[in-house]
């Protein structure tokens, strides 16, 4: 009854292991540490380091461990380099899950759930947006994520195992408890880069763009806590697991927040002002992604504990303050 996570040693997947941990399930990492962390990952958790394309080490976790489930964060995950780099962005994140899922074919996986993204959705849909919105990617990344979905809709068809794809709005915070957060060395997330310019490891932040048709000429987008993000990954397991029906599910909160409304609340939590300049606007951002997130409310009896910017904002500070305390004393 394993669940075995793919990424579990980076920011997302290091919160589902917590919260697989702490309702008692076994869990096995793999993980190719690019980005993730040794350190990332509880002693007590067992951590194969290696690709989730190679399908020989995959056949031998999902013997050797038993795994029934699996979890899938391991990707390439930032947009506007998936632009300059498209082809290496659809391998890492399509041709390498296409390995993956037939490994959890060959292995009798039952169970399969998915890191999905808003960035699947196209521009000018209806917002919120509903899972049912044109799926049409600004970005390659977007697309790669896309054509996951669709190897997991036919895969599931054709083999018999049940899949949920959750797509994750804009993710940010940290265990409540302190014993996560985001570590990504290079982070290009707006939270984690404004509360690095709290900390003094940047000595400023950029908005990328304050043209955009929004009210304040910003992005708008939707910041989902990845506690919360982690509570639904667990829900979606267990409704796999108990109706075998696939499931598509955007996770977000269902209300936006723009560039200037983050920095605002980084500012007012954190107490500290720091330089923001204007700057030209980044490739591959749509103007506004928020999420409907009725489904997975209905579906899953999904009920976020961390709905608020603020409080979101100071578990990603609480951990970063953490984390350039330690580094201050290495
Ligand atoms: N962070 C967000 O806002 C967000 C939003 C939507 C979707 N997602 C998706 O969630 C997932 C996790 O994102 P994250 O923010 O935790 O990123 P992250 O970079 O912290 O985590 C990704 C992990 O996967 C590992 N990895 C990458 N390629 C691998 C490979 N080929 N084999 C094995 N391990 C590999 C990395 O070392 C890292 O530990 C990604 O699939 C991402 O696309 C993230
Ligand atoms: O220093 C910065 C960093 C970001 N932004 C802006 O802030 C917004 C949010 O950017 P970011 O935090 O980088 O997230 P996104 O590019 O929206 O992408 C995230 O959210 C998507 C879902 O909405 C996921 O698919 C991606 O994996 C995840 O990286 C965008 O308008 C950026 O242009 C800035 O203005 N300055």
């Amino acid at each position: 009854m394993t669940v075995l996570v793919t990424g579990g040693a980076g920011y997302i997947g290091s919160h589902m292991v917590l919260a697989l941990s702490d309702a008692r399930r076994p869990v096995v990492v793999l993980d190719d540490l690019s980005t993730g962390s040794r350190a990332a990952v509880p002693s007590t958790v067992p951590l194969v380091q290696g690709c989730c394309g190679d399908e020989g080490l995959l056949d031998d976790v999902i013997r050797d461990h038993g795994v029934t489930a699996i979890v899938h964060f391991a990707g390439s995950i930032v947009v506007p380099d998936s632009v300059t780099d498209p082809l290496g962005y659809y391998l890492n994140n399509t041709v390498r899950s296409r390995a993956l899922i037939a490994a959890a074919v060959r292995g009798g996986v039952k169970s399969f759930v998915f890191s999905s993204t808003a960035a699947v959705y196209g521009e000018g849909a209806a917002e919120p947006l509903r899972e049912t919105a044109a799926l049409d990617p600004v970005s390659p990344y977007g697309a790669s994520k896309l054509m996951t979905e669709r190897m997991l809709s036919d895969a599931s068809r054709a083999h018999g195992f049940a899949y949920a794809a959750l797509r994750y709005f804009n993710v940010a915070g940290a265990d409540p408890a302190g014993r996560a957060g985001q570590s990504t060395p290079r982070a290009t997330h707006l939270i984690k880069v404004a509360a690095e310019a709290v900390t003094g490891k940047r000595d400023r932040l950029q908005i990328f763009g304050d043209d955009y048709p929004t009210p304040d000429g910003t992005c708008v987008r939707d910041y989902i806590h990845v506690s919360d993000l982690a509570k639904a990954h667990v829900l979606a397991l267990d409704h796999l697991a108990r109706t075998g029906e696939n499931l598509v599910a955007n996770c977000g909160y269902g209300r936006g927040a723009s560039v200037l409304e983050v920095i605002e609340s980084v500012k007012r939590v954190s107490g500290v002002d720091f330089p923001v300049e204007r700057a030209p606007r980044r490739p591959g951002d749509p103007a506004l992604l928020v999420a409907d997130p009725a489904r997975a409310r209905t579906t899953l009896g999904w009920r976020p504990d961390y709905d608020d910017l603020d409080t979101i904002v100071g578990h990603a500070l609480a951990w970063e303050r953490k984390i350039a305390a330690r580094a201050a004393a290495e």
